[in-house]
């Protein structure tokens, strides 16, 4: 495979996303020869770091995944570094210079990816100086990579959109949902459509409920500020959770392009029933938010830094959402997430009808994390004399050498952006849709009295009533 020739200038260099995640995501790629000596990268940001120091953080934020300490350093060798309040526009005419520059001694071909990883309330300023001081180049591609999140809500994604738009066309604005990149995700649609055991049964007749569950132990950590104004609804509903009914509930893509992809997600996230009363949120949202550990030892919510010590902001949510599309009639898709719960759990569990009553239902497990595996239940008879039911897993799990050697969520995306593939980026319709549904569960949980928080001890799987939610449909957390 021919390596990739491009210039990609990164906003927010110094940041957290960018140590932790970007550069090694970026060295695995150099690693793997998907780029290499047409590669170069120019970090903005506005400590004033050098070029030099500016690479020994490259280094330290792959030191972990080094095997040859000379191909790091060419790695590193790759990397620019320009102090820039993006706020100042004469910034942007140095940024020019070095671009050019840098496009002509890497013979990038003009092809220029902006990824912008850093507040939210500066995209805008940023991709309009990008059009005003002619950033973007002629010849070869101009690709848009934006953090989350996009929008707080539906009014706010929908004027982010209408001012990215005056740059970057939508099919060059690729916005990140890092779930999107994780292998198990991206293989829903292969499991549903390339097997002839689930793509006939795919549908209400045959299935009984969809769960959905991103557990995480971990809390807030340094977040605080973020998550106040967040929750864990637009932390990890809006986009990862919405995103993943999606793949599990989309009609069949008329064809393997990512504008027809993209189209079956909309029609799903378009029908999603929004909630319409306060009384329709009490009987189908749960809101949580966790206090401190039952032994003392984790802290509660309000008790974090930068977080309110009366602050209602939810950390746990559990609901069940309906598909208004017919083949969807009466099938309830559960979602939960929350922090400090009593494990890091990413699994959906897609439940079959009972063909009669004496059997199991047919169970259909993905584990996204913490381990990456597939479970199919099915039932047999009970081995020996007995003629009685018994229910078998068919297993696959990677180990963790294989795990190891799968693309990380970044890695695949950027990759795909490299690539010039929007499958798993989302389209702005998708994320519009999924506020729309969103803002429905804020504007009535505005009108109701505040619940009763913390609601949950950190450590545990969250409030009672997320288990009632699924009692009412005969069924529980898988
Ligand atoms: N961190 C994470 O785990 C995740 C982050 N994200 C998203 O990624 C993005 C970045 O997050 P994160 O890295 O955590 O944020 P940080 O606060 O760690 O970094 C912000 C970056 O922006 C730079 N910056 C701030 N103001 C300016 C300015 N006026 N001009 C130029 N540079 C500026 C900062 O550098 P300096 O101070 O040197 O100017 C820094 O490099 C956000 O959109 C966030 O929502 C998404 C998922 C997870
Ligand atoms: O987007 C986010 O995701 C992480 C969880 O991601 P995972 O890949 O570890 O499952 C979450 O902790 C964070 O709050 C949220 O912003």
């Amino acid at each position: 495979m021919k390596p990739h020739s491009l210039l990609m200038i990164l906003f927010g260099a110094t940041g957290d996303l960018a140590a932790r995640k970007l550069y090694p995501a970026i060295y695995r790629l150099y690693k793997n020869n998907h780029i290499s000596e047409h590669f170069a990268l120019i970090g903005t940001a506005r400590r004033p770091w050098s070029d030099n120091h500016f690479r020994q953080v490259v280094l330290d934020s792959i030191a972990d995944q080094v095997d040859d300490p000379d191909h790091a350093q060419e790695f590193a060798s790759h990397f620019y570094y320009q102090s820039n309040d993006v706020t100042d526009s004469d910034h942007y005419i140095h940024l020019q210079e070095l671009a050019q520059k840098l496009d002509q001694q890497y013979q990038t071909q003009g092809n220029r990816i902006f990824y912008i990883s850093l507040s939210p309330k500066l995209f805008p300023v940023i991709t309009s100086q990008l059009k005003a001081q002619g950033l973007l180049t002629n010849q070869g591609y101009n690709r848009l990579i934006i953090e989350k999140p996009f929008g707080y809500d539906y009014q706010t994604a929908a004027e982010l959109q209408a001012q990215l738009t005056q740059t970057f066309k939508e099919n060059q604005i690729y916005r990140i949902d890092h779930y999107l990149g994780k292998e198990a995700i991206a293989s829903i649609k292969n499991i549903r459509f390339n097997n002839t055991l689930f793509a006939p049964l795919w549908n209400k007749k045959y299935i009984d409920n969809i769960q959905i569950s991103l557990a995480e132990d971990i809390g807030v950590e340094d977040r605080g500020a973020y998550y106040e104004s967040s929750g864990v609804v637009k932390d990890m509903i809006q986009n990862h959770a919405l995103q993943i009914l999606a793949l599990l509930t989309m009609d069949e893509p008329v064809s393997q392009t990512s504008e027809d992809f993209r189209k079956a997600k909309i029609n799903i996230l378009q029908h999603l029933r929004p909630f319409q009363s306060p009384d329709q949120v009490n009987s189908n949202v749960v809101r949580g938010q966790y206090g401190p550990s039952l032994d003392g030892h984790l802290k509660g919510y309000r008790q974090e830094e930068n977080v309110a010590s009366d602050s209602t902001t939810e950390t746990f949510v559990a609901a069940k959402i309906s598909i208004n599309l017919p083949q969807w009639e009466g099938v309830p898709i559960f979602i939960r997430s929350g922090k400090r719960m009593d494990q890091k759990s990413t699994t959906i569990n897609v439940i079959f009808k009972g063909l009669n009553e004496s059997e199991m239902t047919n169970r259909l497990s993905i584990e996204i994390a913490p381990k990456l595996g597939y479970q199919l239940f099915l039932n047999i008879k009970e081995p020996g004399y007995s003629n009685a039911n018994k229910v078998i897993p068919f297993s696959y799990e990677l180990n963790s050498d294989q795990a190891s050697y799968m693309p990380q969520d970044y890695e695949r995306l950027i990759y795909d952006c490299i690539e010039g593939n929007l499958s798993n980026f989302t389209h702005f319709e998708e994320v519009a849709n999924a506020w729309k549904f969103v803002d429905s569960i804020y504007e009535n949980w505005e009108k109701m009295e505040t619940s009763d928080f913390p609601n949950y001890p950190a450590g545990c799987p969250g409030p009672k009533k997320a288990q009632e939610l699924l009692a009412k449909h005969q069924t529980y957390w898988y």
